[in-house]
């Protein structure tokens, strides 16, 4: 697939979208079901590519597991093999070799694991080499990086001989997804104890039990389609499998959307989006769900809303320069996002786009969700994506789905 023309719908939107299941929820369930000794029913795992990964290399006996371009699927299971004492050489794709990994693998030996670096110090690839507990049961680790470390350590932690206490220092970023782990460790038998306001996650000893557990559809993969909703002239979506009360902080997107002119109702299978008048200017702090910067960016130029951002820090070491990718490819449609407090706040400015300019060519960088963010334009105007199959990482029938409402060619 090597480039895809998106057309306008010549019709009102209505569609039934069957949404993705989240390859967050997924990649946790399945670390903890190998901690049971595969002994869970996990329900409604995701095709994601991400998800299909962990599968795979949870159960094979090669010696080195390529995680491809997964960011969960390295940091779960660089401390799942480092912590069980598994031999394991860990790697991904070049940008895979340019995402940190040093303060979990500092973590990871602080506690007793032998890790080295194969490559640069503090980057994929990596060997975990064997395990014997210091009884280290109490540590320090940066939260303002990466929350997948946190994560990583939580989950392996009920299974050190005395737990684990973590104090997390600086500006904690992607907290939702921290408390999502602690929730599904309590699923499966394990309570945890987290202070925010001291910054403290302490989670004693113990093991987990084997448990039905079913995941819900994904709502960063559900946000693409608020934007398709707040950009079209005529739409009424309903989104299947989102739940009312959700682990995933991208939750999130439902107080945002509503800004931008999407009302979203919940229907007992999931969410329906109708549209409703949209503010002139919103202000959106994503520290706690980076991955809706993408989606929100394109829909606020696109829709001629200004917006000041920040907590845009992170995407900076996400599957690509995410800051930058979301710069060059608005400036195509005559928009920006520009930095107006260096690294810290950003304002998004609107496209003066007319719909009769010349067909532009969007740039996907290797990036599931360049693809799906700038996809919602087609609702204003033709627009190629390059690389479209980009979307496997997360979301692989999105281009289906996609073509229920608009030409996919
Ligand atoms: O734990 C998770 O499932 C994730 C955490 C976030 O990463 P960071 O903690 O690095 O922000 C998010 O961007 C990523 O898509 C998934
Ligand atoms: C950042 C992402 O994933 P990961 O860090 O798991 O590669 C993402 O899905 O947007």
């Amino acid at each position: 697939m090597n480039a895809v023309l998106l057309t306008p719908p010549t019709q009102p939107v209505r569609a039934t979208i069957a949404l993705a299941s989240s390859k967050s929820e997924s990649n946790r369930a399945l670390i903890i079901d190998a901690l049971t000794g595969f002994r869970c029913d996990l329900q409604n795992l995701a095709s994601a590519r991400d998800t299909q990964t962990m599968i795979r290399l949870l159960r094979a006996s090669d010696s080195t597991a390529d995680v491809l371009d997964a960011g969960t699927t390295m940091r779960f299971l660089t401390a799942y093999f480092a912590l069980t004492g598994q031999t394991k050489t860990m790697t991904g794709t070049p940008r895979m070799c340019e995402r940190p990994i040093g303060l979990l693998v500092d973590a990871l030996r602080t506690l007793g694991a032998d890790v080295a670096y194969l490559g640069k110090e503090g980057y994929p690839p990596i060997q975990t080499r064997g395990f014997k507990a210091t009884g280290v049961s109490d540590l320090s680790i940066r939260g303002d990086v990466s929350s997948q470390y946190i994560s990583a350590l939580a989950m392996l932690a009920p299974y050190l001989p005395n737990g684990l206490t973590m104090h997390l220092t600086g500006a904690l970023g992607s907290v939702p997804y921290m408390t999502m782990t602690l929730q599904q460790m309590a699923a499966f038998g394990v309570e945890t104890e987290a202070d925010w306001t001291a910054q403290t996650i302490r989670i004693p000893a113990g093991t987990y039990q084997p448990t039905t557990y079913a995941i819900e559809s994904d709502w960063s993969g559900a946000s693409y389609w608020f934007s398709v909703v707040a950009l079209a002239t005529d739409a009424e979506l309903d989104l299947l499998g989102l739940k009312e009360q959700s682990l995933q902080g991208d939750s999130a997107i439902v107080g945002i959307m509503d800004q931008l002119g999407v009302q979203a109702t919940y229907t007992g299978q999931g969410f329906r989006l109708t549209k409703k008048p949209a503010a002139n200017h919103i202000t959106v702090d994503f520290t706690n769900c980076p991955d809706l910067a993408q989606t929100v960016a394109v829909c606020c130029a696109m829709k001629g809303i200004s917006a000041t951002f920040t907590g845009i820090e992170s995407l900076k070491i996400k599957e690509t320069d995410r800051v930058l990718a979301i710069q060059t490819e608005l400036r195509k449609f005559g928009a920006d996002m520009v930095e107006v407090e260096t690294n810290s706040r950003y304002e998004i400015q609107s496209s003066n786009y007319v719909a009769d300019r010349e067909l532009v060519r969007v740039d996907t960088y290797d990036d599931h969700r360049m693809a799906m963010a700038f996809a919602p334009i087609a609702m204003l105007r033709p627009v190629v994506i390059e690389e479209p199959g980009v979307v496997a990482k997360s979301y692989p029938s999105f281009w289906a789905d996609f073509a229920t409402i608009a030409g996919v060619n």
